[in-house]
């Protein structure tokens, strides 16, 4: 059975800031680094082979702080990239007009082909995100990776493999460095192929995660 850690990123000035990130970057704060260091500790031991990063800072630079700890490389694979939220990156979240704010909420509410201009739709973020999965399982056997991605992409990624639609993510909370494990298997009992271990662990932390809904 393939195991497959997923780790969203450390907390970033933006995040901190309420700021939309999509595919802009902004640096890990101390707060991030500090988390990134916690998955570091908290993985060690697990065996990872291969950590595998979206290619943006963010994620980059928490991958190279877990991979430190593990004694991997780190791969970047650009399909891991969040969502890209089109013309509304680097806006704050509380300076949206009626319509801006329409556009977002187009995202997750179902609409067909629904996106932000100039952005990505959900399904076109979950066909890359199944694609980047469906290459672990081309790892040597016994591969153990952990993915480092972002919030809305793995929300989606596991929200599709729980059978939900891919704007489903909305209602699964990934905080920063919080560590989820998908399994790909062949049982009787469960459903063959991926079943979602565990999603959004962050009992690794010593203080909690912010989130965009609660700062
Ligand atoms: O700000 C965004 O684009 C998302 O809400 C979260 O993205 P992140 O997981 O890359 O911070």
């Amino acid at each position: 059975m393939l195991q497959v850690y997923l780790v969203r990123h450390g907390e970033t000035q933006w995040n901190a800031e309420r700021r939309i990130q999509g595919q802009s970057d902004s640096p890990l704060t101390q707060k991030g680094e500090d988390q990134a260091k916690q998955v570091g500790d908290r993985v060690r031991s697990l065996g990872i082979t291969h950590i595998i990063t979206s290619d943006l800072g963010r994620t980059r630079r928490t991958a190279e702080i877990i991979a430190d700890a593990c004694g991997c490389e780190v791969i970047a694979d650009p399909r891991l990239r969040e969502l890209n939220m089109g013309v509304l990156e680097q806006r704050h979240i509380d300076t949206l007009t009626a319509e801006e704010e329409m556009w977002r909420r187009q995202l997750v509410n179902g609409t067909p082909d629904g996106r932000i201009p100039e952005g990505e739709s959900m399904q076109e973020l979950s066909d890359r995100m199944h694609g980047a999965l469906q290459s672990c399982l081309e790892l040597p056997p016994g591969s153990r990776p952990l993915l480092v991605s972002h919030g809305i992409a793995l929300g989606c990624l596991v929200s599709t493999i729980l059978g939900l639609p891919a704007y489903a993510e909305r209602r699964l909370r990934l905080r920063n460095c919080s560590i989820s494990r998908i399994d790909h298997q062949q049982s009787a009992w469960l459903a063959s192929g991926w079943v979602v271990e565990t999603a959004g662990d962050v009992s690794h932390l010593d203080a909690p995660a912010l989130d965009e809904l609660q700062r």
